[in-house]
């Protein structure tokens, strides 16, 4: 807890909430995290109420406490946030993006100046420190503003450094990737239903499966595919449900579903410094 930075939060979302819940555990003290949003003021006292950080009631008067600010709108609202907040940004401000898509130069042109944008794409598992964070560079960004960043983001799990055109894949693949999981767990809930198994001791023996399979992946170093022939007996039970994952093209399924997840955050980028350099 040795950051004595003030971080100004602009959205108090899902995933503002995962990071403040994150770095109130490991990176700063409560009081250096002032939040804003666009106009839910419950949410706000919510967000105060449960982690003891500060409210602003507006993103300009968040952005003047801080020292960095970090961007936690979804990509559609970056303009009209950047507007209120850009007369109130100074050189020396830190910028971080966690917006999907959105790349340090469109950030950069909402400023208006040549400021420091630090690009990342964590994922909700913040909230329990264990995120998979990329982050990038723009192009006023210095060794010391990307060294912050990974300090930041370091308390609420693991960090890699990316070129950023790579941020748009790992949006896809790590930025949605929790979803994916919990869409698993929601079938293997519904399934266990189905074949009448009691709701809670099935909840309970589903997370225990995906924790430990979790756990053996990050232990051991063996590839996936040779953990998964050690389940699998032949002529056995795993076999069988597996030859029905095969037959739905389960593995097809998952490619496709993060290539058009990493298509989206392409789009979401271009559709907007395309209304940008319109307007
Ligand atoms: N959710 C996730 O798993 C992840 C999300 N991201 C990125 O994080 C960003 C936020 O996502 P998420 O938390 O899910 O979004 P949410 O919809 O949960 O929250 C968006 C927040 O932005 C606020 N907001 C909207 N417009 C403005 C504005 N003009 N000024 C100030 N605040 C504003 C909203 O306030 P109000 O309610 O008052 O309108 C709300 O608090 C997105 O850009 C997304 O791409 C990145 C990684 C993972
Ligand atoms: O769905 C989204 O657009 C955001 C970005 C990554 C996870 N959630």
């Amino acid at each position: 807890m040795n950051n004595e930075r003030t971080i100004a939060l602009i959205g108090a979302g899902s995933m503002a909430e995962a990071l403040i819940a994150g770095m109130t555990k490991a990176f700063c003290h409560p009081a250096h995290i002032v939040v804003a949003n666009r106009r839910n003021r419950p949410r706000l006292e919510e967000l105060a109420r449960q982690y003891g950080v500060g409210t602003a009631d507006c993103a300009q008067e968040a952005v003047k406490q801080a020292d960095i600010i970090i961007l936690a709108m979804k990509p559609k609202d970056v303009a009209e946030a950047m507007n209120a907040i850009a007369p109130s940004i100074r050189s020396d401000h830190l910028i971080l993006s966690l917006l999907a898509g959105v790349t340090t130069e469109t950030i950069e042109r909402l400023a208006g100046r040549n400021i420091p944008v630090v690009r990342a794409m964590p994922n909700t598992s913040a909230a329990v420190g264990l995120s998979a964070t990329a982050i990038a560079g723009g192009r006023f960004a210095a060794k010391e503003h990307l060294e912050v960043a990974k300090q930041l983001f370091e308390t609420v799990g693991i960090v890699a450094v990316v070129p950023e055109r790579d941020l748009h894949a790992v949006t896809g693949l790590s930025g949605s990737g929790p979803a994916y999981v919990y869409y698993l767990v929601e079938a293997m809930e519904k399934a266990a239903a189905d074949i009448g198994l009691e709701r809670d001791v099935a909840k309970r023996l589903i997370l225990q499966t995906i924790i430990g399979a979790a756990e053996m992946l990050k232990a051991s170093d063996k590839h996936p595919s040779v953990l998964r022939r050690e389940v699998t007996s032949p002529g056995g039970t795993t076999e069988a449900g597996i030859g029905v994952l095969e037959q739905y093209r389960f593995q097809e399924a998952v490619v496709a579903c993060i290539r058009r997840a990493t298509a989206r955050s392409e789009e979401l980028g271009s559709a907007l410094l395309a209304a940008i350099m319109e307007a």
